[in-house]
């Protein structure tokens, strides 16, 4: 592995030269311009399917060269990771001084989990300059663009089917967004009955450089994925005329992996994250389209409680990032026993294990996630996973339920007993309560959603 401070040293710039709309009938391709002088360029792509009959001309709408622009700004830090040049000029368009500080508030947290893991010690002030040395994009928006109804992002795993679930009234008016279309994510779709018309699958294309840079033991690590979500969501919703882009990321996403740290796997899905981009797309970009997640308000224990009776998933929804290429449950890492965890309570010990392939709680290789997932280590899993409160709450109320009256610890999984014989387990814990009437009011919700999250996800039965 090279070291941080040499690579620096050895590739000084990083420079984003540009970006190219490639126009055809049926879809856009963006090709983006990136080098590090000395190392390599990189040319990763997008194509974004163009269904609207008008056959409108997206090259020359400023909004929409602005939104290109801006995907190449959060692409680049892919790029960028591989030897952390202090210096990144853009050339690809103009930045205020603002936005440079937006950008790099973005970059520094949401490689939070890069720094930590590789051990480098950093502040946000001196960790990137960047030198902002293009051209503004000229004022010359499409005039006539009227956005209505929902595009919502689809990750294949419970969360996103959640949120189809809660926008059923309004299918007619829905559009399911996926990138790099795979099983789960294609199923989810199906099964929440929506056909081709209402779907916008579009293609991400990593440059092959940067796989190669990445074998030979340059920098590699955690990048806050769920921002190119975001970016690549206002170009889909933009062209497909969907006003909101409505996310599923749920309040749980808030916590820090490392305790006491501002350290989190989660950065982009954070509430901070949401209300920046949301704030940052009506500045400087001005779509008209609205950002927000619908689970914001909820935990990752009151999703769990409705996914669970949303049976029509229960077979094809894959959580699991390990396995995501193989559209299976891995069954081996934290990820899996997260959502086997948080579903116990709502879900019998046969439907759990149907599920997963495998009956992980009696897997005594799974305890220490199982000691990180419960606050036992200080360091959750790097995965998406929920806090350390509402696993816990999760499994005594799982316990409670499994043990019955006579309270007998031979009924339970080896990992519950485990978890009693460390004294964790809280009879009727009150915790749970808390948990199934939960609601953040830190949200951006509108409000004819608000009631209808309240409404069917906070009515628990404790
Ligand atoms: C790593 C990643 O983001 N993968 C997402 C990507 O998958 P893809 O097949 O394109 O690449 P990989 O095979 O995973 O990675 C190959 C190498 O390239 C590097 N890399 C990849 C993507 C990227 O944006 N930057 C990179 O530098 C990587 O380090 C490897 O060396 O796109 C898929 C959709 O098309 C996503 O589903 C992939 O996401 C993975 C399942 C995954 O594990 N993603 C993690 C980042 C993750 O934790 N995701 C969280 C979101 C958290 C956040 O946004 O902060 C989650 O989905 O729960
Ligand atoms: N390939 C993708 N295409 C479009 N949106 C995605 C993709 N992957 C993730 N997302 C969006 O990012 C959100 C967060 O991803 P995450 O994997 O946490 O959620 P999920 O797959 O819906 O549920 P789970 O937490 O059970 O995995 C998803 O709900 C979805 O909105």
């Amino acid at each position: 592995m090279f070291s941080y401070t040499q690579l620096r040293k050895d590739y000084p710039e990083f420079i984003y030269h540009g970006y190219q709309i490639k126009e055809e009938k049926e879809r856009i391709c963006l090709e983006y311009d990136f080098e590090i002088p000395g190392l390599s360029s990189f040319h990763p792509t997008w194509e974004f399917p163009k269904k609207d009959e008008e056959n409108r001309k997206y090259a020359d709408d400023s909004t929409f060269r602005n939104l290109a622009f801006s995907l190449g700004m959060v692409e680049l830090i892919s790029y960028w990771k591989i030897a952390c040049p202090p210096k990144v000029i853009v050339e690809a368009g103009a930045l205020t001084a603002e936005q440079i500080l937006w950008w790099k508030d973005l970059y520094f947290n949401g490689l939070g989990e890069f720094y930590y893991t590789n051990g480098i010690s950093e502040n946000q002030e001196d960790f990137m300059e960047i030198v902002s040395a293009g051209q503004e994009i000229s004022a010359d928006a499409l005039s006539d663009r009227r956005l209505e109804g929902c595009l919502v992002p689809v990750g294949g795993g419970k969360d996103s089917a959640v949120t189809l679930s809660l926008l059923k009234g309004e299918k007619e008016t829905n559009c399911c967004y996926i990138i790099n279309p795979r099983g789960a994510t294609l199923k989810t779709v199906e099964r929440a009955g929506y056909g081709e018309a209402q779907m916008c699958c579009v293609k991400r294309t990593l440059d092959k450089n940067m796989l190669e840079l990445n074998k030979q033991g340059y920098l590699n690590g955690h990048t806050p994925f769920s921002a190119i979500v975001a970016f690549s969501a206002t170009i889909a919703a933009y062209m497909e005329g969907k006003k909101y882009i409505v996310l599923s990321n749920e309040s749980s996403a808030n916590e820090s992996t490392v305790e006491g740290s501002t350290v989190n796997h989660q950065y982009s899905k954070s509430f901070r994250f949401e209300k920046a981009f949301h704030d940052y797309e009506a500045e400087y970009i001005g779509s008209g389209t609205y950002y927000f997640s619908m689970l914001r308000p909820l935990s990752e224990f009151q999703i769990a409680g409705y996914f669970a009776k949303c049976r029509e998933f229960h077979d094809i929804f894959r959580s699991c990032n390990a396995g995501s290429k193989e559209d299976k449950w891995c069954g081996h890492c934290p990820k899996c026993l997260f959502v086997c965890l948080i579903l116990s309570p709502f879900l019998s010990g046969e439907e759990i294990i149907r599920i997963f392939g495998r009956d992980m709680l009696n897997d005594p290789d799974m305890t220490e996630d199982f000691r990180k997932l419960t606050g036992m280590e200080k360091e959750k899993p790097f995965e998406c996973v929920g806090s350390r409160d509402e696993v816990n709450a999760a499994i005594s109320l799982t316990i409670d339920r499994m043990m019955g009256q006579e309270k007998d610890l031979k009924k339970l999984p080896g990992l519950f007993r485990y978890y009693v014989l460390n004294g964790l387990y809280r009879e009727n814990d009150p915790a749970s309560g808390r948990f199934f009437r939960y609601f953040d009011e830190e949200n951006l919700l509108p409000e004819r959603y608000l009631e209808l999250v309240r409404r069917e996800c906070t009515k628990g039965e404790r």
